[in-house]
């Protein structure tokens, strides 16, 4: 089990610091949301951790490995799978197609073995396509494994989504908004679907998220951060009633 430690950590962008000192850990098993106004930095901490924007200072761990010392491709294969606040599927393929993608994304890649389809390229591909059917069962999706993603409404294209990141077998899943653009009914599903993901597959979830109805129902603590430092770490009760925490709200645009 590893336990995702982020120590001290700021990001510049020329003049602009959009982390300054952020500080926090996500221990296994945890649902841990990241809360705040727009502009507060919380898609910068995921940039972040996925090696995307670097870091001036500070450190990152994820079990026993320095995440700072990796490029993206070797922060997946580590154990950390990601959802985008823009979906981001091959729309032309079917559900099925794209959780295949989503399996391979994390295999050892060896064209020579794969043109050869050796017995390893073949245990792999079993291996992955047990994979998609417990993750299409797990998140309901059977139903619709054949539709093309292009022809399913917004919220079973989330929930593709986030299926398609399972597949890739992470320890710890970065989710960033994922109630954003759900209705009431659909942010109940994606609460017992998170609920389950962590129950049934043991993941840790960090999420970034707007939504305090899918916060509150799901997250085990919360981070918020207002102008790119934290302002209340706690319980979703603790951070709802902290002082600070209502006032960055005040003065930001949420
Ligand atoms: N690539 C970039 N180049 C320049 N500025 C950036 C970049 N990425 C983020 N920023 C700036 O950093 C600050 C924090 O942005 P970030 O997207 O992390 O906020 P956020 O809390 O995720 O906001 P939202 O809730 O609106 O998504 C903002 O002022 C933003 O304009």
């Amino acid at each position: 089990m590893s336990t995702l430690s982020v120590q001290n950590i700021s990001v510049a962008f020329g003049g602009l610091r959009a982390l300054r000192d952020v500080s926090f850990t996500v221990e296994p098993g945890q649902i841990f949301a990241i809360i705040g106004p727009n502009g507060a930095g919380k898609s910068t901490i995921f940039n972040a951790i996925s090696r995307i924007y670097d870091v001036a200072g500070g450190a990152i761990r994820f079990g026993d490995r320095d995440l700072l010392t990796l490029r993206p491709d070797q922060v997946v294969q580590s154990g950390i799978a990601r959802t985008f606040q823009n979906i981001e599927l091959f729309e032309k393929a079917t559900v099925l197609q794209n959780l295949l993608v989503g399996c391979h994304g994390r295999m050892q890649r060896n064209l020579l073995a794969e043109f050869l389809f050796l017995p390893a390229v073949r245990r792999g591909e079993l291996a992955a396509r047990r994979k998609v059917e417990e993750v299409l069962d797990l998140l309901d999706l059977q139903h619709l494994r054949s539709e093309r993603v292009a022809d399913l409404p917004y919220g079973a294209r989330k929930n593709v989504e986030l299926a398609r990141a399972l597949c890739a077998g992470p320890k710890l899943l970065l989710l960033d908004e994922p109630a954003s653009g759900l209705n009431p009914e659909e942010t109940t599903d994606m609460s017992f679907w998170l609920k389950d993901i962590k129950e049934e597959l043991g993941v840790t979830i960090l999420m970034v998220e707007h939504d305090m109805n899918l916060v509150g129902r799901t997250a085990d603590r919360v981070l918020a951060l207002a102008n790119g430092e934290v302002v209340a770490e706690g319980t979703v009760a603790q951070v709802q009633a902290d002082r600070r925490v209502q006032d960055a709200y005040l003065g930001g645009a949420a």
